[in-house]
């Protein structure tokens, strides 16, 4: 398990409008961070540039209430424009590199990874935390290319010492089985945002995640 002051946080929501079923999406994440989610990232894919950054403006402004860093998916313009916290890649985006270069103040940076030979990228490398992407087959996310498995996350923790998130599936079933396995944190959609009382549900994987520990 590890313990990096740099990121300590154990349950990270990555929104998706359409999983609130119609519910207000600043009330339902507002009820996640009040049930235990301590690190957010804005994923809408679906929202032109200029809907994208409001939202995200008015999401930071809801998250410093609770001192919960908002991370930006994709879209660096975006993030920087935002102040947000950092930003989270995947393979076919803007790179590790181009960001570094780019923003002095990310603080945080994810990096998707998709492959055991991707460990060896400078991505990876410059990333501060690995997304294994994805744990488990989802449908919330299907252009995706493995499956890691418990068994990919073990192998993954004795191959490096970076925080480690877990995304796909996750839920308050299988959320122990991952912290056991070796990842640091859990990255949840569903589960949490399309629950009957989402911050139930984040309270139910918080606890797993902080027995599990
Ligand atoms: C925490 C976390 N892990 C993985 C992803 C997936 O990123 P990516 O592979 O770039 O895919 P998209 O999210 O852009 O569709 C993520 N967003 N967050
Ligand atoms: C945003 C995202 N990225 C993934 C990856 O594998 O990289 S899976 C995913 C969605 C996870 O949704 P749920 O918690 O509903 O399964
Ligand atoms: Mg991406």
């Amino acid at each position: 398990m590890n313990t990096n002051p740099d990121f300590p946080y154990r349950l990270y929501l990555v929104t998706d409008e359409k999983a609130c079923l119609g519910r207000d999406f600043f009330q339902v994440v507002e009820a996640a961070v009040k049930g235990g989610v301590d690190l957010v990232q804005i994923r809408e894919k679906e929202l032109s540039e200029a809907a994208f950054l409001e939202k995200t403006l008015r999401l930071r402004e809801l998250l410093d209430q609770y001192e919960v860093p908002l991370v930006v998916n994709d879209n660096l313009g975006v993030a920087q424009q935002s102040s947000a916290a950092g930003i989270h890649v995947g393979n076919n985006d803007t790179s590790p590199q181009q960001i570094r270069n780019a923003w002095a103040g990310c603080g945080i940076l994810g990096y998707s990874l998709e492959d055991e030979t991707q460990l060896q990228l400078p991505h990876a490398q410059l990333a501060d935390y690995i997304a294994l992407s994805p744990v488990f087959a989802t449908p919330t996310k299907t252009n995706t290319i493995i499956e890691w498995g418990l068994e990919g996350v073990s192998r993954i923790r004795s191959l490096i010492a970076k925080p480690l998130v877990a995304i796909g599936r996750v839920n308050a079933d299988n959320a122990a089985g991952l912290v056991q396995a070796g990842a640091d944190c859990l990255a949840v959609v569903s589960a949490i945002l399309s629950a009957p009382d989402p911050a139930k549900a984040a309270e139910d994987i918080r606890n797993q995640i902080e027995k599990a520990l």
